[in-house]
């Protein structure tokens, strides 16, 4: 039997990483000058990706944007975040002692972010956390993503897990649909970036500190899903 599998979002979930997203989407708008967006925008534009981080922007400010220029914006964000990785992105506070502890009681972590791959597995690395995960797959890795179940299923068969013992933590509609989607209970944290109470998305159990996160509740919630389904 393959050990449990503990899959973590990225954005809001892993790493606070809001400041430098709103820092370079804001380096990205003010050529073509939209105002200044903020933390409190961030969770509404967040979710989906860069892209449609850019793409919400602007429809926040009521200004149309045509493909091409989304194209040059979408580049532009990629260049200046990458470039400012890891900028003032840190882990959640425990964090690191949740991922250690986890691996020490025998579970398999992987991450399942919509960030692009080109963002997501450098921004890992130069936080020092790659050699935690045995798999990270990124909103463009697989023809679609969450919530769609295909993105866990890929992650959970890159990290060589399986469906039937796999947990999803997330801090947002995508993550917890997802986990339904894909049949697998699901963990929310409430220090994220979501536009609603992450409780309101009835994930099957709500965290709000690293320390909460326990091999006793992923095994926990493995065990009552396979009593209800
Ligand atoms: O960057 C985004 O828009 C979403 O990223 P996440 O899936 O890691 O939260
Ligand atoms: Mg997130």
């Amino acid at each position: 039997m393959s050990s449990p599998l503990v899959i973590f979002d990225l954005d809001g979930t892993l790493i606070d990483t809001a400041p430098d997203l709103i820092d370079s989407l804001n380096h990205t708008i003010a050529p073509v000058g939209l105002a200044p967006m903020t933390l409190d925008d961030l969770h509404h534009l967040v979710g989906q990706g860069a892209r449609v981080m850019i793409k919400r922007a602007f429809e926040l400010r009521n200004v149309p944007l045509d493909e091409a220029d989304a194209d040059t914006l979408f580049n532009n964000f990629v260049e200046h975040y990458r470039h400012n990785m890891p900028g003032k992105s840190q882990p959640f506070r425990g964090t690191v002692e949740c991922l250690e502890r986890l691996a020490a009681a025998g579970m398999t972590l992987a991450i399942c972010t919509n960030k692009s791959e080109a963002l997501a597995i450098p921004l890992i690395e130069t936080l020092g956390l790659s050699d935690h995960f045995a798999a990270i797959t990124g909103g463009d890795t697989f023809p679609v993503r969450k919530p769609d179940a295909a993105h866990i299923f890929g992650t959970i068969e890159r990290a060589g897990g399986s469906r039937d013992r796999a947990v999803m933590i997330g801090d947002s509609i995508n993550d917890i649909l997802a986990a339904k989607n894909a049949g697998i209970p699901s963990i929310g944290v409430d220090f994220g970036y979501s536009d609603v109470p992450i409780a309101s998305l009835s994930p099957s159990s709500v965290i709000s500190h690293f320390d909460a996160l326990t091999d006793n509740l992923v095994r926990d919630l493995l065990v009552a899903s396979k009593v209800v389904s």
